[in-house]
Formats: structure tokens, C-alpha cells, sequence
């Protein structure tokens, strides 16, 4: 089996541009050796354009992508295996015939080829289907095949385009548990993905494209502490705008509980007062946003 020379992804102010529409604009981030990096953001911020230049499928009117200290020439891009958004298999080829197909391509010796077409279909549970052409499987198991693809050569790099979409949750489990497994083997992991659940559970570093433009970057936790703190409380019959003014208060949102933003200055015990000057306090604790929350306002403020 080859093994896995561990080394770092870099993807240094890459811009492109369609006609008059510009996709990336000096887009800049890395993925260590053995971090699984999580690439974010709205319909048509960049992401599948960044990866498909990653791979060389695009050129970057400037830029470059760098694996260790190596420019990516076709010898690494054989190594990177990729799972593009529009995906890429032959819908009339039979799933085993065309994952031992693809293993030879990328340098696989024959026996190799059979057994890592073995290991991977029965992994990803489809060993039952490798006599069947693909067209002929659910959209699920179309993906489980497409991501044996990627990893069927036993690739340095993985670059996978919104792998989990349309997954059933069995299957989420294994390719989250699959990503998991190929960053402690020292491959550097980017995948794309609208599951913001998923991306703070499974990544090291995220990044937020938005407008062609990294707006955030860093990790699941830096980018929540990068919210601020706030306070959540559940005063059931304290009237809309009761914390508004209290010192430290940026603004609150009034729902079923008030979540209050501040800005440091704050004295808890002071908002404490005022929301029991309401009535019954049930729930008074500090909360940090989710990677959601963090999204949507790195989003909104474009
Ligand atoms: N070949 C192309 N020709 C013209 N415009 C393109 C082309 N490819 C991408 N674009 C445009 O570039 C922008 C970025 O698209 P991209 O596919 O990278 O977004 P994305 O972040 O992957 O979006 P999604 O989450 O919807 O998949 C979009 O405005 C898109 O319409």
C-alpha cells in the first residue's frame, strides 16, 4: 500500500473571476497535515470553484495551491482523491469494474486494486451493489460509491465537495468516521458542507467564504469566542425590552427566553435584578453562539 507522505495544503490568494462576476477574491487558507478543515458558506460563495482549483480542473487567474513545498502538478493531483459537487462516476459502469478501474489509474497495482475495491465498498456498505451499474442505485449509494472513489488509491489529500448532503444518518456516521480516520493517518481533510451541526462536531479549523471572500477563519472555537458572550434568560413574564439600556447590553432578542448580547462592561448580578424585578427567573446562564449562529451573523454582516 503506498503510505501517505503527512504534509500541508496551502491555498494562497487565489482569485478568479467569470466574465464579470468575481468568484474568488484572494482567497487564503491552509489544512495541516492530519486537520480536517471545513469549508463554509451560502449558495455561490466560492467553495466548489476553490476546490475545483484546487484540483486543477480550474485555473486561478492568480494564486497558487501548494501541498508541503510543492506546487500541485499532476503527479500530487494523482494523489488528491476528490469528490466533486456534480460528482463524476460512469452511470453505466459497474460499481466494482469502475472503482478497480479508477485504483489503476491512480498507480494501484491489480491486486491491490480488487482489495482496496473490497475493503472500501464493504466499509461504506455497499459490497452488495459492486455487480450493479451505478445509475441503478439510490442517490445515497451513489455517494458511498463516490466516495470510495476518492479513497480508493488510498489518497494524501482528500477534497470532498458537500459529501454528506443527502446522506441517511447511518451513512453520516461512517463518512464522518472515515474523515476522522484519514486525518489521524496525517491526510490533510477539506470538505464543504451547508451541516453546520456536522462541521463543528467533526472539523479542527472552518472557514467562511463568503462573496468569494474568506470572512472568517479559525477554529470551531475561536470562531464562537469571536461572538462574545452572552447571557440567556428565561424570565417568563418579564415584558419585551427589559434589558434593553442595562450597562453592558449591546442589544437583546426577546423569544420564548431573552438571549442578551454584551459587550464585557456588563455586571450580571445587575441583569440578574432586573430580570427578577420581573418576576420568576428560571433560567440565568452564559452561553457561547453555535457555529450556526456565528454563520448567519458572519453572513448577514457582508
Ligand atoms: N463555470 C462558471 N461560469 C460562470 N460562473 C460560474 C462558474 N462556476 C461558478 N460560477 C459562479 O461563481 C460563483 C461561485 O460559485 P461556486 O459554485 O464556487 O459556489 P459554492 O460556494 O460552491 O455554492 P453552493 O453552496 O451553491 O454549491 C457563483 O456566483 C457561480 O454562479
Amino acid at each position: 500500500m503506498p503510505q501517505s507522505p503527512s504534509a500541508d495544503l496551502s491555498v494562497a490568494g487565489l482569485t478568479k473571476s467569470f466574465g464579470s462576476l468575481q468568484a474568488l477574491d484572494d482567497v487564503t487558507f491552509e489544512v495541516g497535515a492530519g486537520e480536517i478543515f471545513g469549508f463554509v458558506g451560502s449558495n455561490g460563495a466560492g467553495k466548489s470553484t476553490t476546490m475545483r482549483i484546487i484540483l486543477g480542473v480550474l485555473a486561478a487567474d492568480a494564486g497558487t495551491v501548494t501541498f508541503g513545498d510543492r506546487p500541485i502538478d499532476a503527479d500530487v493531483r494523482r494523489r488528491i482523491g476528490y469528490m466533486p459537487e456534480e460528482r463524476g462516476l460512469y452511470p453505466k459502469m459497474k460499481v466494482g469494474d469502475q472503482l478497480v478501474y479508477l485504483a489503476r489509474l491512480h498507480g494501484l497495482s491489480a491486486s491491490d486494486a480488487a482489495e482496496r475495491t473490497r475493503y472500501w465498498t464493504r466499509r461504506l456498505g455497499v459490497d452488495g451493489r459492486v455487480g450493479d451499474n451505478v445509475a441503478d442505485l439510490s442517490l445515497g449509494n451513489q455517494q458511498r460509491v463516490q466516495l470510495a472513489a476518492a479513497l480508493v488509491f488510498d489518497p494524501d489529500v482528500l477534497v470532498l465537495d458537500e459529501p454528506f448532503s443527502g446522506l441517511d444518518p447511518v451513512a453520516v456516521d461512517v463518512m464522518s468516521e472515515v474523515l476522522t480516520e484519514k486525518a489521524g493517518d496525517g491526510v490533510p481533510v477539506i470538505f464543504s458542507s451547508h451541516q453546520l451541526d456536522l462541521v463543528q462536531r467533526l472539523c479542527d479549523r472552518v472557514g467562511i467564504i463568503g462573496q468569494g471572500r474568506m470572512q472568517a477563519l479559525g477554529t470551531v472555537d475561536e470562531l464562537r469566542s469571536r461572538g462574545g458572550v452572552r447571557l440567556r434568560v428565561d424570565a417568563p413574564a418579564a415584558p419585551h425590552g427589559w434589558a434593553d439600556g442595562l450597562r453592558g447590553v449591546v442589544r437583546a432578542d426577546y423569544d420564548s427566553s431573552t438571549t442578551i448580547y454584551l459587550d464585557g462592561t456588563h455586571d450580571d448580578q445587575q441583569i440578574l435584578a432586573a430580570a427578577l424585578a420581573t418576576g420568576p427567573v428560571h433560567t440565568f446562564a452564559s452561553a457561547t453562539p453555535d457555529l450556526t449562529e456565528m454563520f448567519r451573523e458572519v453572513v448577514t454582516a457582508e
